[in-house]
């Protein structure tokens, strides 16, 4: 089984590189490291780089996830090709676009694109935030699934990731002590459903939430307080219907903790996903019960 060491990119094929580059700096409060005809390299931290709007919605969207050595890289590619998935090892010009030396590619059963790496680049240089946002790193994506038991049991199975909680079928995943830093939500299709960046404090999601709507950005929930986590969130839309996500104070679990941990079950109602009272304008998010009645609104 794969020991994933952390999370490590986003990778968002697009068709409006410009209008997302943009977004990332002006609203986001993200750094631009590097940019080139095809793609724009982000970061919200130390690393290298956290997202890459890549030029061209055909590339789609890729999770990287880092692996403390190559020597655990070439385990888990072996693993993955005993187990009959197909693994593909990347070429020296994937690797240099991704700042890594080595990377393998596959796919989740949804067909979520994943990418484990090693020795992904560090930076020297300090992060420094073209707003003032309050980012403190990247910490989290969402991910959509179109079977949320079978690609739990690859989740778990293959890539060594633990249940936190559900909420209804959805698991949120952690590899750390971090509560999460993959969550599975059902959708029609596969694909990132959301990018969270960890704030420093709740005031930071407040002003975002102030600054967000002057700039006319859509809010797209809270803000509010997870009941899985106990994170304090703000979810909004960027270009291509993307969502990002503030949050703070994620549950960090200590080793005795995760040691004793039974995944809570949430049932998929409005208290489950907030709280405070906040309802989430994120049709994953709702009851069938609140999309009918949001539709026939
Ligand atoms: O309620 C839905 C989302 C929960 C959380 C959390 O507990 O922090 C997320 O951020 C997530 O699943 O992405
Ligand atoms: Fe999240």
């Amino acid at each position: 089984m794969a020991d994933l060491h952390d999370i490590r990119y986003v990778r968002v094929g697009t068709d409006r590189l410009d209008e997302s580059v943009e977004f990332a700096i002006r609203i986001l409060g993200l750094e631009l490291v590097h940019r080139d005809s095809d793609a724009a390299y982000l970061r919200g931290d130390d690393r290298d780089h956290n997202i890459c709007y890549v030029k061209g919605a055909a590339e789609g969207h890729v999770v990287g996830f880092e692996m403390a050595t190559g020597e655990q890289l070439d385990q888990a590619a072996a693993e993955m090709e005993r187990a009959g998935i197909a693994v593909r090892r990347g070429s020296a010009e994937e690797c240099e676009r991704r700042r890594v030396r080595d990377m393998i590619r596959f796919a989740d059963p949804s067909g979520n694109a994943i990418e484990l790496v090693s020795r992904p680049a560090a930076s020297g240089r300090r992060y420094f935030p073209s707003r003032a946002a309050g980012i403190t790193s990247f910490s989290h994506i969402g991910l959509r699934t179109t079977d949320a038991r079978t690609d739990e049991a690859f989740w778990t199975g293959r890539l060594g990731a633990k249940v936190s909680d559900w909420i209804e079928d959805a698991a949120l995943l952690r590899i750390d002590g971090v509560h999460h830093k993959v969550a599975l939500f059902n959708s029609a299709y596969a694909g990132v459903h959301h990018i969270n960046f960890q704030v420093g404090e709740v005031d930071d999601i407040m002003r975002s939430w102030y600054f967000l709507q002057e700039q006319g950005v859509q809010i797209a929930f809270g803000p509010g307080r997870h009941a899985t986590s106990g994170a304090r969130f703000l979810y909004f839309y960027g270009p291509d219907g993307m969502i990002y996500e503030y949050s703070c104070g994620v549950r960090v679990f200590s080793e005795e903790e995760e040691r004793v941990h039974v995944p809570r079950q949430f049932r998929r109602e409005p208290t489950s996903y907030c709280t405070w009272g906040s309802k989430p304008d994120i049709a994953e998010f709702r009851s069938e019960a609140e999309g009918s009645i949001a539709h026939a609104g």
